[in-house]
């Protein structure tokens, strides 16, 4: 404890009350959380409640790391920033909020990404780990790093109406490889950006993984080590699942074969699937080309293979024809006038040209990056999602 745990002003005897009449807190525990440390990776929507609530119910020190600017499309849900702060750096913006909730609570705002060459020194100076992030190589890096440490990990995630939580690596528990040992491929899970997710259940889920960590912190009742939560926000069904130690785990089990943080990108099989994406395929259109040949009136039938809710969003007036149906409508379109197809960000729409090209037709083109690159390269005015 590096606070006399005896020596407290007014103000925060006041501000926390409601803990100090709680028996399982009171002073003592509240001198816990005044000690504690701990590392929230992200503050997004996770990231968000699980920042407001730790600094809410003071804990000393937040440590929030993550590179990334607050967007409009991340008000939603991220309720740690607002729209004054579009274009911010998240930490920045999470800093203001968590010191006008608890100025008690010292933070130290880490403006990058975690990776496997900082993880280990950044997460050394705290007592918990908080995993709020949203790709696997993350998931996986604060893993390997949180048993490394031998720190608790705060695990959440979450996608569309459902959410999971867990806590690993915490007194001879299991951890995040034990339940999930391989990676799933890549491009197979749709993020949020893909998928959407309803705002609320990062809230749900967050405060799920700030309450664990409190209740470590406090030494309090019974921690989802070794259990996996799932809850369903849908149908509000909460299930759990008993999840154990894997002798055989690279990084927790008896043998272990991972002593360092490794190639995280590497592992989830992420650069070769940039590197697929990167390569430019010969049926490609950039979207400056595809400008000219709308400015030139040149005849050809664009063609968008999303859904008819992303349609409404934004769309440049082509034929809509989501992916799942195009091998039974694919009949619409004419066999003797050039296509060009596209969605979102250019995968769906890649699927959509090589299907087409399988089925006989020879002038099917895909713009690269889709609706988005042409947002931003081309036409600011259409949104992007
Ligand atoms: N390696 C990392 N280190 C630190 N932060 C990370 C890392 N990987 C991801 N993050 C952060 O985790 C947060 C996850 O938040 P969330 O899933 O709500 O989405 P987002 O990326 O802001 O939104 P969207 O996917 O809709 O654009 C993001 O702010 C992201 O920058
Ligand atoms: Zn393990």
């Amino acid at each position: 404890m590096n606070q006399d745990s005896t020596a407290w002003s007014p103000e925060e005897r006041h501000r926390y009350a409601r803990h100090l009449s709680l028996p399982e807190v009171g002073l003592e525990g509240q001198a816990k959380l005044r000690a504690a440390s701990v590392l929230i990776i992200g503050v997004g929507g996770l990231g968000s409640p699980v920042a407001m609530y730790l600094a809410a119910a003071g804990v000393g020190r937040l440590g929030i790391v993550d590179p990334d600017r607050v967007e409009y499309s991340n008000l939603q849900r991220q309720v740690i920033h607002s729209s004054d702060r579009v274009g911010c750096p998240k930490v920045e913006s999470a800093t203001e909020s968590i010191t006008r909730i608890n100025p008690f609570t010292a933070v130290t705002a880490i403006d990058a990404a975690l990776t496997s060459d900082n993880a280990m020194e950044i997460a050394s100076d705290y007592d918990i780990v908080i995993d709020g992030t949203d790709n696997f190589a993350t998931r996986y890096l604060v893993n390997d790093v949180c048993v490394l440490l031998n720190k608790p990990n705060c695990y959440g995630s979450i996608f569309r109406f459902e959410g999971q939580a867990s806590v690993f690596g915490h007194s001879g528990g299991p951890c995040y490889r034990c339940l999930y040992p391989q990676p799933p491929a890549p491009g197979t899970v749709p993020n949020c950006a893909e998928g959407g997710v309803l705002g609320v259940l990062p809230g749900l889920v967050g405060t799920i993984q700030a309450t664990e960590a409190i209740k470590l912190i406090l030494g309090i009742g019974d921690s989802l080590s070794g259990r996996l939560l799932l809850i369903d926000a849908a149908d509000m069904q909460f299930r759990q699942m008993k999840i154990r130690r894997n002798p055989d785990c690279p990084v927790c089990g008896d043998s272990p074969t991972i002593t360092a943080p490794i190639d995280y990108d590497q592992f989830c099989g992420v650069s070769s699937a940039q590197a697929d994406n990167d390569q430019q395929s010969p049926w490609d259109i950039e979207p400056a080309e595809l400008q000219r040949l709308l400015s030139e009136q040149t005849e050809f039938i664009l063609i968008d293979v999303r859904e008819p809710h992303e349609y409404a969003i934004c769309n440049l007036g082509g034929t809509l024809i989501p992916l799942a149906e195009l091998a039974d409508r694919h009949r619409e379109l004419p066999a003797d006038k050039p296509l060009v197809v596209h969605c979102k960000l250019g995968l769906r729409s890649a699927k959509a040209t090589r299907q087409l090209r399988e089925l006989g037709y020879k002038d099917v083109r895909n713009l690269r990056g889709g609706i988005d690159a042409w947002s931003v390269q081309i036409d600011q005015t259409i949104p992007r999602y």
